[in-house]
């Protein structure tokens, strides 16, 4: 006997599509294996809402992304509601969030969280915004203002997916290396610059290596974001908040993206056995902080990182009890990331 999850999914772009095609795929998995169905009642994007409580046609909403038209094309279109208004006064258990990544305002990702966690709904984000921007407001409006006790009666707050993908960062950090110092991470958490740096040092511009990126559905939507670095910085600020415990902004970090980077010094790299990857860095100082950084690095040929294959990321993590941690994942474009949300909302639901 399984039971019906309730959520409403803001963003339907290359991962709110490709995470309706995840469920679409495979309907009979979370029943089978979890014991739930998850009814997806409401979804936005740039044209509007579209809400039906009785669950959407995911197929049509697929079919209209595909054919990059809007929400506001669908019979269940809801022409009197706005995303915030949605989030506000819709019936639903958890709120899965996917719009773009906003540093000027969080917007409208953060007042989607917010009113989510205000009303009690646990929240799955895949953007990374209202966590650079208010972390501690929004780790305080829910289970981690209680250290994530499954006993708290806070609603959860969830986001693997923002720091890497289906790569476990924020898990493994907090969970698998709880009671370990760490003394250092290295985290190569941006696919965009793998990909161009990868594509450059085998002989790309610079213009088709982003092009072959964007076919692969990571790029962001402003791809400076990604190309100077504040992306990384971005999963680096989440990173030190969620499992370093040191509250950190972007102005915390120093950041420099890929840019510079030339050809000549990729071939120099990647002849010498080794690799150019943009790395974000965090290193316990005497006083106890962490120092964060992002930058262009060469990762010699004894480098865990070193050996990462075409577009992987990875990351390695020093601590004083579990040693030398490293971790990669290879995924194939957005799907990972909604792997990721699903096995949030998992964990979630079961807890
Ligand atoms: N792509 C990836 O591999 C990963 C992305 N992320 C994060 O996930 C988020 C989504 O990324 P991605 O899917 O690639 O981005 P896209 O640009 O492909 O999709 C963004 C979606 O948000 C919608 N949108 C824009 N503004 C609003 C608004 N005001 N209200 C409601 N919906 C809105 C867009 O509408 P419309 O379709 O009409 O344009 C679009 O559907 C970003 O925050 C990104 O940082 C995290 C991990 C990996
Ligand atoms: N633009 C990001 C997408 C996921 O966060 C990347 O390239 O890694």
């Amino acid at each position: 006997m399984s039971y019906l999850i309730d959520a409403i999914l803001t963003g339907l772009g290359n991962i709110g599509r490709t995470f309706l095609e995840m469920l679409v795929a495979d309907p009979d998995r979370l029943p089978r294996r979890y014991g739930f169905h998850l009814r997806i009642v409401g979804v936005a994007d740039s044209s509007g809402v579209a809400f039906d409580p009785g669950g959407l046609d995911l197929p049509a909403i697929i079919d209209v992304k595909r054919r990059k038209l809007g929400v506001a094309a669908l019979p269940s279109f809801r022409p009197d509601l706005d995303v915030i208004t949605l989030a506000e006064t819709a019936a639903y258990d958890l709120l899965l969030e996917a719009t773009p990544t906003n540093l000027r305002d969080g917007q409208p990702g953060l007042d989607l969280v917010r009113t989510a966690l205000r009303r009690g709904k646990p929240a799955v984000l895949a953007s990374k915004g209202p966590l650079v921007l208010a972390f501690a407001e929004l780790a305080a409006l829910s289970d981690w203002a209680d250290d994530l006790s499954p006993r708290s009666s806070r609603p959860a707050l969830r986001f693997s997916g923002a720091v890497g993908g289906a790569l476990p960062t924020i898990n493994f950090g907090r969970r698998d290396l709880a009671g370990a110092q760490i003394e250092r991470a290295e985290l190569v958490v941006n696919g965009t610059t793998q990909v161009i740096l990868e594509q450059m040092a085998a002989g790309a511009d610079f213009a088709a290596a982003l092009a072959e990126a964007q076919r692969q559905g990571i790029v962001e939507p402003d791809p400076s974001l990604d190309v100077d670095g504040w992306d990384a910085a971005n999963k680096l600020v989440i990173f030190a908040n969620a499992v370093l415990n040191q509250p950190a902004t972007l102005a915390d970090v120093t950041v420099r993206g890929i840019r510079d980077v030339t050809a000549a010094e990729l071939a120099t790299a990647w002849q010498a056995g080794g690799r150019i990857s943009l790395v974000a860095r965090a290193e316990r100082q005497p006083d106890g902080r962490y120092a964060l950084s992002v930058a262009p690095t060469v990762l010699g040929p004894e480098h865990p990182l070193a050996r990462l294959a075409h577009g992987e990321m990875g990351f390695v993590i020093y601590s004083d009890s579990a040693g030398r941690s490293t971790i990669s994942s290879l995924e194939d474009g957005p799907l990972g990331t909604c792997q990721a949300m699903l096995r949030d909302l998992i964990e979630i639901v079961r807890r």
